[in-house]
């Protein structure tokens, strides 16, 4: 479904990424996980076209994401930010309803919005509110709630449990988990959270140096050397 081929990217004469090749099979859902500072912000906004590459291509449906297809891929994702990113002037509705609209009426919107908040744990009476007036928990809800407002057939989660205590971050990665079974979406996850990678994951990859330094199923990370220091210092 996605694939990068040789992806190469440069700040200056720091060396961010130094040629990713991987594979995203549809469906599947994909942890990256790294050290901070390791490029996994940088590999995203590649995907994204919010940054271009220095070099490499990034496929879709087996064909490069040029501009023109660009746009078609774009209406296809979702996306859960870091910190949720509501739009503060608009209602709870609105945030979730933001690309709706733009081929809907509000009112037909609006239903869809409260359909996907009730998914997400919010009740109906959520939808009216500012995202001022949500605890950090119902926020991370509402983006949720926006990032599978249009069913997408991918969602990209940027660290979802950013900012929540323990017992909210399990109940989001829970979350994330079965509506990523139900939907049959295929997800790209970044994190350092190792909870998250094991509820969430299918595949697990670890960025270092600005290569893959491991590739493979969540049940054999604990077994991969690679992975062992990263693993000791995550969990702590
Ligand atoms: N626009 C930019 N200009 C210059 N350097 C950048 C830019 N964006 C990222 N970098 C650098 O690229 C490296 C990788 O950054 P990135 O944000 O992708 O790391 P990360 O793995 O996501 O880290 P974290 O887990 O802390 O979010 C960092 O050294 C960062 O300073």
């Amino acid at each position: 479904m996605i694939a990068l081929q040789g992806l190469h990217k440069s700040f200056g004469d720091k060396h961010v990424l130094t040629g990713i090749n991987l594979t995203v099979a549809q469906g599947e859902s994909l942890c990256v996980i790294g050290q901070s500072g390791t490029g996994k912000s940088v590999l995203l906004r590649c995907i994204l076209g919010l940054e271009r590459p220095d070099a490499g291509a990034i496929l879709w449906r087996g064909q490069p994401l040029d501009v023109r297809r660009r746009a078609e891929f774009m209406r296809g994702f979702g996306m859960l930010f870091q910190g949720a990113a509501l739009f503060d002037s608009l209602t709870v509705w609105q945030n979730v309803a933001f690309r709706l609209m733009q081929r809907m009426p509000a009112q037909r919107a609006k239903a869809i919005a409260i359909e996907k908040l009730a998914r997400v744990g919010l009740a109906a009476d959520t939808a009216d509110l500012m995202p001022a007036e949500l605890s950090g928990g119902m926020a991370k809800r509402a983006g949720l709630a926006r990032a599978i407002a249009d069913d997408p057939e991918v969602i990209f989660f940027d660290e979802p449990t950013t900012g929540l205590d323990p017992i909210r971050a399990r109940r989001i990665n829970g979350l994330i988990r079965d509506i990523v079974r139900e939907t049959g979406a295929t997800a790209i996850t970044i994190t350092h959270d190792m909870d998250s990678v094991r509820t969430i994951a299918d595949r697990v990859v670890l960025l270092q140096d600005g290569q893959i330094a491991w590739d493979g199923p969540v049940g054999a990370m604990d077994d991969a050397p690679q992975l062992a220091g990263f693993l000791g210092k995550a969990g702590t």
